[in-house]
């Protein structure tokens, strides 16, 4: 069973201080009574869905990760300051899952979603603490609480930005590759090489996810694993790109076909914001191109956006219409100019 993202990362949470021994010494004041302060408490290590990331390719440059520890108790009843918390920062629809990569802790599928993956120790008690009437100079104090190590996973389920749509030979695995492959480091998105039928697109300088619904449609029947992929990219799917071949002959009943299967699946898939392209207009003429799109706009009753995906006609425009539906924050950010889409 092949995961798109999953990652192993190491966690620690903070030790407590330990409590300090200590009594009060002050001038004129004899036996001055024990005054050592508590520990701090060490620092929690948190998960959280935060905005704008939709891989976990941060985490392949850095695995380990450790909250701060508290600081010791002193005397003069000053307790010390607690550890840092540490906060792993996931896209949205991260599972989080024990070592034996099988149980899940967590399930974030909600923006700002949070869960500690690991407490801080408690801080010791300072010798204050033990002071009783038959012990009023305590010299014990407790160390602090170690702090929890644990390794986790992460995995994540929902990337998809944008659902591909389209009959068999409607041409989307020539725009996926046309308009992804332009990345140099494609091969950065480990999903991409797990599953040919999604692409990283880039234009103006931002990326987001395209993914091939019909392909995922098919993986679902493989597994409930994949099924539950599969429903997670529908879900998170901003808008449809709905392709259909201008050169089939059949465009109408093309069209309807995709139209009847998605309505069919439910999940919400037809509700969603659909850009309808007409596709391969190289080999069509002008008057073509124009009865085609009239024909297929009063179908669809909204408007048509003519492309090529191989002759790379119009396809800048429908990459732009799309990112328009796609919510800023989780755009990536292109890591270079020159990655962006271009013919
Ligand atoms: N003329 C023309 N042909 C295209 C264009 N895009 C794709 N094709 C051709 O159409 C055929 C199908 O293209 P694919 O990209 O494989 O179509 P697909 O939708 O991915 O098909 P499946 O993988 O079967 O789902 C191929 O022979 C392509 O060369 C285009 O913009 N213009």
């Amino acid at each position: 069973m092949k995961f798109l993202d999953l990652c192993k990362v190491y966690i620690r949470s903070g030790q407590g201080g330990k409590g300090c021994t200590s009594f009060r010494r002050e001038k004129f004041i004899e036996y001055g009574g024990p005054d050592g302060g508590d520990g701090g408490r060490g620092g929690d290590v948190w998960a959280e869905a935060v905005d704008g990331l939709n891989t976990l390719i941060d985490f392949r440059y850095q695995q380990h990760f450790f909250a701060g520890n508290g600081v010791p108790g002193m005397g003069r009843q000053r307790t010390g300051a607690d550890g840092d918390d540490i906060v792993l920062r996931v896209p949205v629809g991260t599972e989080i899952l024990d070592e034996d990569e099988e149980t899940v802790i967590a399930d974030l599928t909600e923006l700002g979603q949070r869960v500690m993956l690991a407490k801080g120790g408690n801080g010791g008690w300072g010798n204050l603490h033990f002071k009783t009437s038959t012990n009023q100079a305590p010299r014990r104090a407790n160390p602090g609480q170690p702090g929890v190590e644990r390794t986790i996973w992460l995995r994540l389920k929902l990337i998809a930005d944008v659902g591909l749509l389209g009959l068999p030979n409607a041409g989307k695995s020539t725009f996926l590759a046309a308009t992804s492959n332009a990345r140099p480091k494609i091969a950065d998105y480990p999903f991409t090489t797990l599953h040919p039928n999604l692409g990283v697109v880039g234009v103006d300088g931002k990326e987001f996810v395209v993914a091939d619904i019909p392909g995922l449609i098919e993986g679902a029947h493989e597994g409930r694993g994949l099924g539950d992929l599969f429903l997670g990219h529908v879900e998170r799917c901003a808008v449809l790109l709905h392709l259909v071949d201008g050169t089939s002959g059949t465009l109408l009943e093309d069209w309807q076909t995709i139209i009847t299967e998605i309505e069919a699946y439910g999940e919400g898939l037809a509700d969603k914001p659909r850009v309808t392209v007409l596709n391969k207009i190289d080999a069509l003429d002008d008057e073509e191109r124009a009865f085609l799109k009239e024909e297929l706009e009063a179908t669809t009753g909204g408007k048509v956006m003519l492309m090529s995906g191989a002759a790379g006609e119009g396809v800048t425009e429908v990459l732009r219409a799309l990112r328009g539906y796609i919510d800023e924050n989780r755009l990536r950010e292109a890591p270079e100019e020159d990655t962006t889409w271009r013919p």
